[in-house]
């Protein structure tokens, strides 16, 4: 069968229902995407109109067709849509790093579309045996099914446009395929909900996959990392079971594999993780150095620094809930949780520093309250050191967890994103300071110093965020995000 016809046919149900509901609802991406394969299997006439002999995905296409050059789009994927973004002045034009980090996604792209039947991706021709069913079949017939594709596993530095390559890549694949994109915090978390539920199977783990895979083959997963212990013990078994069942993995992180988790609580029983996770996929550094953050961002101002910074928020506070007062209320956040807000009118929430970061919260809390509001007015942001370690990781948490939902971010803090983080540092940095602790005065200054690899590299991630989240473009993309809901 010819290329173009099999790629076709993974988009014939969603186009039948459409056509039966008489509203064509794809996106240029996805109709260029289509329109490409069309034309590869059929050919086109003079004026451009796919040959096909399936009317109703003439109709599908008739709507943008003649806007399209067919050269342009005779090869779908990553690249073209990367190109069109930087002609449309979406995207600057990237450095050398981004496109050969297309190239890797291309590639991928390329071969997950050819292997469409084998890979299991489409929804619709996949069985209809869910999790614990499926699980109990494959008691029955044991199967093991790993994916022909390997997956990819992205990483490099802050802001170099990890996230945003991999979800160009995501975004160009069909959308009736098995595939899920979401930040690896939220992931973990479903996975220990869902333990909770399978508790008394003799492996709520394999059921769990099972689950997992029957929703996904192709999974993406922004920002790997892994600071919790409980985590760092299920990640082997859990991906063993996801890739048995064959789950492709795209993920990206500012960790090498083999940096992954390092210096945590019983690593070694990590480590086969590590192994399991360079087996099943491509590892590619971006090695760019460029932080686009700090490159398209323009400076707004809801990050406040100094003596009057706390009275500066809550006037800034006041002015965006308006003539309410702000009420506090218990509201439950997570799994029955529940924290005590401060309420203002139109979503927005006020804490001070300690109430959100010195108190046994977590991500699970902090996406349930980001479900619910959209702003948060921070106070009292400290500067960081040995002294609030614990803190600082739920600041970072915090931060990814707003930017994952593109909350909008107003605090005072005691100084400027980089000065918070100084006494932050990495096994290596600290080797590098240790000739200058020879006089007393820094002998006393380097007490507070946190030595901590993982907080260490983290900490460029937050300081690049909280610089994007104080920008124009980022809060004019909140404000439109609150326009559609
Ligand atoms: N070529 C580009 N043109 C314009 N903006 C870009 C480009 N590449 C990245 N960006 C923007 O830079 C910001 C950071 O990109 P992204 O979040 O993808 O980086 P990252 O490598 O995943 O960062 P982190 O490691 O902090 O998660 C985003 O707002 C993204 O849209």
């Amino acid at each position: 069968m010819r290329r173009g016809v099999r790629c076709i046919r993974h988009f014939l149900p969603a186009i039948q229902r459409q056509e039966y509901n008489h509203s064509f609802s794809f996106s240029r991406s996805q109709r260029n995407w289509l329109y490409a394969n069309c034309v590869s299997a059929y050919g086109h006439g003079v004026d451009g109109r796919v040959l096909c002999p399936e009317f109703f995905i003439s109709r599908a296409l008739s709507a943008d067709v003649a806007k399209v050059s067919p050269s342009d789009v005779t090869r779908g994927g990553p690249l073209v849509e990367y190109e069109r973004r930087i002609a449309a002045g979406e995207l600057v034009d990237g450095d050398s790093c981004q496109v050969g980090t297309l190239r890797e996604l291309q590639r991928l792209y390329d071969e997950i579309v050819e292997s469409a039947d084998a890979c299991r991706l489409d929804r619709y021709s996949t069985s209809d045996k869910s999790g614990r069913r499926r699980w109990l079949w494959s008691r029955l017939i044991p199967q093991s099914s790993y994916s022909p594709v390997k997956g990819l596993y992205l990483y490099g530095g802050v802001g170099t446009g990890k996230t945003m390559l991999m979800d160009l890549f995501y975004e160009q694949l069909p959308n009736n395929w098995r595939k899920r994109r979401v930040h690896f915090h939220d992931f973990m978390l479903n996975v220990h909900s869902r333990l909770q539920r399978h508790k008394g199977v003799s492996d709520p783990l394999e059921v769990v996959a099972a689950e997992i895979s029957d929703e996904a083959i192709l999974l993406c997963l922004d920002e790997f990392m892994v600071t919790d212990v409980a985590d760092a013990l299920i990640l082997n078994r859990l991906f063993g079971h996801l890739f048995c069942n064959g789950v492709i993995l795209v993920s990206t992180s500012n960790r090498a594999p083999s940096n992954l988790y390092e210096g945590g609580l019983q690593r070694d029983l990590f480590l086969p993780f590590i192994a399991t996770l360079k087996e099943r996929c491509v590892v590619h550094e971006i090695g760019s150095s460029v932080d686009y953050r700090k490159l398209t961002s323009a400076e707004q101002g809801f990050y406040f620094v100094g003596k009057d910074s706390s009275n500066i928020l809550e006037q800034k506070f006041q002015q965006l809930i308006g003539e309410q007062t702000a009420v506090m209320q218990q509201v439950e956040v997570v799994m029955g949780r529940t924290l005590r807000v401060p309420l203002g009118a139109n979503g927005c929430a006020y804490f001070h520093f300690e109430e959100l970061c010195d108190k046994p919260l977590g991500a699970a809390d902090y996406f349930g309250l980001f479900n619910k509001f959209h702003t948060l007015a921070l106070d009292c942001v400290p500067i960081f050191g040995l002294h609030n370690r614990t803190a600082a990781y739920r600041f970072v948490t915090l931060v990814d967890v707003m930017y994952e939902n593109h909350a909008r971010l107003l605090c005072s803090a005691e100084a400027s994103p980089v000065e918070l983080f100084e006494k932050i540092v990495t096994i290596s940095d600290a080797r590098q300071m240790a000739p200058r602790t020879s006089t007393r005065s820094m002998r006393k200054d380097e007490s507070n110093l946190c030595v901590d690899n993982e907080l260490g590299f983290a900490k460029d991630r937050t300081i690049s965020r909280l610089t994007e989240m104080n920008s124009k473009e980022y809060l004019e993309q909140h404000a439109a995000m609150l326009a559609i809901n």
